[in-house]
């Protein structure tokens, strides 16, 4: 076996996933027609000069010992992946900003090609390919290829679909894309226009709109669509379609397809071809529908499997969940630019005309910063615990036990929403941390926003994924009398009716250093939410008219249960063993911060529920400040131990070794507007105005 047939396997082993006509326009015949860390801890109060760029090899170089037990066993693949992307000239980024949209995606696509070939040539595993890509740090057609068109294939096509299509994919022989969304529909899946029928009649068009690599890229793409057959919709399916020649690249005949155009940003997601697509009578083999859920005979008869039709929506939750550490991920990218930075500048101070004070001694700063490092660890560790949940309910699903698939699908849901949301909001944040150079280019922080706030919206709206774990809840709640015990990660709402009395007992401050006590608060605030949006339900004749009416207070309700989650899990990961001296200490304290934060800005919930007292939140709210000056010493160290090089950052402010001034100005003027010092447009537009002023000065 060739060593790239060798990693091809060992990809294949590690991932999870008729004649028919196909068109959004309704008017065909035959088959089916788609219409359509480390954490060295240090007491030096972060106040180091950042080290040299030079440096970062050798001081980065550390001991096992030190090494959080936490941070996933990849630690070294990912350190090796992120040196050589650093390394090779091809991965260059910092002259994004400055192409033209052509220019940045032909760059792309060089880039996409030359980690292929360095993927095979390195003999990369898979693990090592999906770390080299993250370095990359750039979206591309790849990122739904190997995310969301592989997982659709193998969790929704049958045993036989899997080995026709898959090693194709795998050696990228194909590039496929997800096509979901439409034009007029996109949260409302089962709203979709796209048909695929075997006996079409009407002639309406509808277009698939979104789909990342579909623009230009993919040759083929898993197109949802309502399947119609004998006259009979049956829900929406996956259509493996094949959308471009594989000789000369050119649209198959009924395929209308191209990009969507520029997005928010300048250089940012527009590396992505973004496409649209139209089908007219495009005709596809009957087989290639995936038929995982349901198949259909070459009659046209439709025969369900024993697996939950939900199991469609499948590739979904798998990427929501890699979503959530993806947050976890941006969000430390943000603050570990925020906090160095914050540890270089300097304003006011001594009035003795002494050294000015670094912002990061600011209270002010300390409390808007430190709370948003608490969340990336937080995020990091319950992504960890997601993707624990991820693979349980796949091999559960392997042996027909869907008892917790509606778990599954409401924690990625919910999860996603929150973190991304909270992920965003934190980038912008970060941007203002920094004051004004935040707003450079070369902060690196305006284009990590342009990047990530879209994931507030792809793979399900927040607000829309919210009221889905809020539909969740209301179910929990409403099946407690009955008997059925909830389990996972409603477990607590079994303890209803004690958490609707309980009264917190915090007296002093430090009182809430105590785990249970938090999460009593938490679990308390949270089953008084849900039970009072579920009692309100219950005065409406109509449930869904009553689920309308008060869908933002399920909505708090959800976002109440999902902030339960996040603090149960790093409550959970401190219960474990951490390795390091001290590394243990400041994840406790990060975790208080984290919980405390959460409850001062959603003060409203704990007190109008009554789980605590205006005393107690005062309290809360002490020992929040003084745990901030826990952190400040160790700041500089905690954000080291996400190991990112420059390169990755690319941020002028987040430099490792703090030499920010000298090189802001540097890039200054690399600026193409200082390649002259007299700026073209002078002579047509300045000197006239000039010129002019002169005369009607004279005048
Ligand atoms: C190398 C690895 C890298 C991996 C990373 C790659 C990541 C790349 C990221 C790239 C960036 C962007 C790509 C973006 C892609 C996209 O955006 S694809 C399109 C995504 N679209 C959506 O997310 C649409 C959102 N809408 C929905 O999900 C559904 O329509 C919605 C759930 C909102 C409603 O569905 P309905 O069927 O109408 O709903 P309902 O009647 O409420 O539900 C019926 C029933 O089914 C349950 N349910 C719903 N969804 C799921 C699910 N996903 N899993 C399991 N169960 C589900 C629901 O709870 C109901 O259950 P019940 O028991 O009947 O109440
Ligand atoms: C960068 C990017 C990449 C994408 N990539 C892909 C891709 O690869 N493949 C693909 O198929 N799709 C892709 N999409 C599409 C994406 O999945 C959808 O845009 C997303 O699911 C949201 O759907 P929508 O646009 O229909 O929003 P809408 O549902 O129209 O949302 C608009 C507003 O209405 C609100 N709303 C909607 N329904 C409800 C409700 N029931 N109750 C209360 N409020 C509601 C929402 O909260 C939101 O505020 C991508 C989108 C983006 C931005």
């Amino acid at each position: 076996m060739s060593s790239a047939q060798g990693f091809l396997n060992d990809w294949v082993e590690s991932r999870v996933g008729l004649g028919s006509n196909i068109s959004n326009s309704r008017n065909t015949s035959v088959s089916y027609n788609i219409k359509g860390c480390w954490i060295p801890l240090t007491d030096n109060g972060g106040r180091r000069s950042l080290g040299s760029r030079e440096e970062q090899g050798s001081v980065r170089c550390r001991r096992d010992e030190d090494r959080l037990g936490w941070f996933p066993p990849h630690f070294d693949v990912s350190d090796r992946m992120a040196r050589l992307v650093a390394s090779d000239p091809v991965f260059r980024k910092d002259n994004r900003a400055m192409l033209s949209r052509k220019e940045l995606f032909k760059n792309t696509l060089r880039k996409a090609a030359h980690a292929w070939k360095r993927i095979i040539e390195l003999r990369l595993s898979e693990e090592e390919a999906s770390e080299m890509r993250f370095y990359v740090d750039e979206p591309a057609f790849t990122d739904l290829h190997w995310g969301m068109f592989v997982p659709a294939i193998k969790g929704q096509g049958t045993e036989e679909q899997q080995q026709k299509w898959l090693p194709l994919a795998y050696k990228m022989q194909i590039i496929g894309c997800y096509a979901q969304t439409e034009l007029g529909h996109g949260s409302n899946v089962q709203g979709l226009e796209t048909t695929a029928t075997f006996d079409p009649e009407s002639d309406e068009f509808s277009f698939i709109w979104w789909p990342g690599g579909l623009g230009k890229v993919s040759t083929h793409a898993v197109v949802y669509a309502r399947l119609i057959t004998e006259g009979q919709e049956h829900g929406v399916h996956g259509f493996i379609v094949q959308l471009r020649s594989l000789d000369d690249h050119m649209p198959l005949p009924g395929i209308t397809v191209g990009d969507i155009g520029m997005k928010f940003g300048t250089g940012a997601y527009n590396t992505m071809d973004n496409g649209v697509l139209r089908f007219d009578n495009v005709r596809i083999p009957r087989n290639q529908m995936l038929m995982r859920v349901m198949r259909v005979t070459r009659e046209g008869k439709c025969v369900q499997s024993n697996v939950p039709r939900q199991l469609i929506y499948g590739t979904m939750v798998y990427v929501r969940q890699t979503i959530v550490s993806d947050a976890s991920s941006a969000l430390s990218r943000a603050v570990c630019i925020a906090t160095r930075y914050s540890a270089v500048r300097r304003q006011f101070g001594p009035q003795d005309g002494g050294v000015e004070t670094q912002v990061i001694d600011y209270k002010t700063q300390q409390s808007r910063l430190f709370p948003l490092l608490a969340s990336a660890y937080a995020f990091r560790f319950v992504g960890e615990w997601l993707k624990w949940l991820y693979l349980d309910v796949t091999q559960r699903l392997q042996a027909n036990d869907f008892s917790t698939l509606p778990e599954a699908h409401a924690c990625t849901a919910g999860l996603k929403s929150l973190t991304t949301s909270a992920t965003a909001d934190a980038i912008e944040e970060c941007r203002k941390l920094c004051g004004g150079h935040g707003y450079l280019s070369s902060s690196g922080l305006p284009e990590l926003f342009a990047v990530y706030v879209p994931a507030c919206t792809y793979e399900g709206d927040n607000v829309v994924l919210l009221l889905q774990v809020a539909r969740f809840l209301m179910k929990t709640v409403s099946q407690l009398g009955s008997g059925k015990k909830p389990v996972g990660t409603t477990a607590y709402m079994a303890r209803a009716e004690d958490l609707l009395q309980s009264r917190c007992s915090v007296q002093k401050a430090e009182d809430w250093l105590k785990p249970s006590v938090i999460l009593e608060a938490f679990e308390a605030r949270a089953v008084r939410m849900c039970v009072a949006c579920a009692q309100s339900l219950s005065k409406f004749q109509n449930p869904e008219e009553g689920f309308l009416e008060l869908s933002a207070d399920l909505v708090e309700a959800a976002i109440a249960h999902c902030q339960l989650i996040v603090v149960s899990k790093f409550i959970e990961k401190l219960q474990q063993d951490i390795p390091g001296k001290g590394v243990k200490q400041q994840l406790q304290i990060l975790c208080y911060i984290y919980a405390l934060n959460l409850l001062h800005k959603h003060l409203g919930d704990f007190l109008s529920t009554g789980c605590i007292t205006p005393k107690q939140a005062s309290l809360a709210n002490d020992h929040l400040r003084s745990l901030y000056s826990k952190v400040r010493p160790n700041a500089i160290a905690l954000v080291d131990a996400f190991n990112y090089t420059d390169h990755f950052l690319g941020s002028v402010l987040g430099r490792y070794d703090g030499n920010v001034y000298p090189k802001l100005y540097e890039e200054a003027w690399k600026d193409p507007l200082n390649d002259s010092v007299v700026p073209d447009g002078y002579q047509e537009y300045i000197r006239p105005m000039l010129k002019q002023q002169l005369r009607n000065a004279r005048l």
